[in-house]
């Protein structure tokens, strides 16, 4: 299938194909040879803490920034030189949406319809993010969390394949992101590929089929959740406390070798004993050069 701009469309191929991707602020390396390949129809997350390269690198694949070297292809084309065709494929949420204050929720999301060759049905729009009941009222009396919900709606009404949030949920209240993410998931059942960065692990861990961590410009590890967890997570923090009193720890692949030899050398009950398996949380710390922070 091919679209109208000549770009290659949906099936088969990655959805975001990124090889050695690379920027540089000055002296500052914010990106330093990132690859990311990303399916259709794939939720995927790109985590890491302040300052890791999340925002430059969604903003690169937005075309909204250019790089100093790598290669990119977002649903087929370079977002360098993509022209208007791609761009109404490709959904982005702005942190600091400019919607006139004045217009009501339904005249803007109409007006934002106009700009696209195949744009969702406003009503329908309005709904999915859950903003029934506001669609009659203007943007400036809306909540930060209605506000947010009408950024998506504003990236969505194009009916993008491809949806890129940069920290969508930073300074919602935990209903509110819960409620985003049911709003994403709706989303993904319905075939579009989302791609978000957050500094919430749970929230990644909560939406992505696939995440991404990034530090320091760098993807320091890859993969789903679960598989993340086991392959980065495996040793076991046994705890327990001596005969003089004092807090012992250790670090452990053999959790039972480990009981087992205390159980000898205390003869029966381990004073204090205390068997840890690490979370996510631990694992992203620990890869994430963070560990001590805690
Ligand atoms: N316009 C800019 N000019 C100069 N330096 C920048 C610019 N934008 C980002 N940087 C620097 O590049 C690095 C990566 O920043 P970036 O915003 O991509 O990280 P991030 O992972 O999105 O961080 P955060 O989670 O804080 O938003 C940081 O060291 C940042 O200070």
């Amino acid at each position: 299938m091919t679209a109208d701009d000549g770009t290659t469309a949906a099936t088969g191929e990655l959805a975001v194909d990124v090889r050695g991707l690379r920027k540089r602020y000055g002296d500052v390396t914010a990106v330093d040879g990132i690859d990311l390949a990303i399916r259709h129809g794939e939720v995927f997350g790109i985590l890491g803490p302040n300052g890791a390269g999340k925002s430059t690198t969604v903003e690169i694949l937005q075309g909204n920034r250019a790089r100093d070297g790598g290669e990119v292809a977002v649903l087929g084309a370079d977002p360098a030189s993509a022209g208007r065709a791609w761009r109404s494929r490709v959904g982005i949420v702005w942190q600091d949406e400019s919607a006139p204050a004045e217009l009501t929720v339904r005249e803007t999301v109409r007006q934002f319809a106009r700009y696209y060759p195949k744009p969702r049905d406003p009503e329908d729009v309005i709904a999915l993010v859950g903003l029934e009941e506001k669609a009659a009222s203007r943007i400036k009396g809306l909540s930060g969390g209605q506000r947010r919900r009408l950024d998506v709606a504003l990236g969505v009404i194009g009916d993008p394949e491809l949806l890129l949030l940069d920290e969508p949920t930073t300074g919602f209240d935990p209903a509110a992101r819960r409620q985003f993410w049911s709003l994403i998931r709706r989303l993904a059942d319905e075939g579009t590929t989302i791609v978000l960065t957050t500094h919430y692990l749970e929230e990644a861990e909560a939406l992505a089929h696939r995440l991404a961590v990034i530090a320091e410009g760098r993807v320091v590890a890859e993969g789903e959740p679960a598989a993340l967890r086991h392959r980065h997570g495996t040793e076991t923090t046994v705890e327990w406390t001596d005969r003089d009193g004092s807090p012992r720890s250790e670090r452990t692949q053999t959790p039972t070798r480990t009981i087992v030899g205390l159980t000898a050398r205390f003869d029966g009950e381990i004073p204090g004993l205390r068997i840890s398996r690490p979370t996510l949380e631990d694992v992203y710390l620990r890869l994430t050069g963070q560990e001590a922070a805690r």
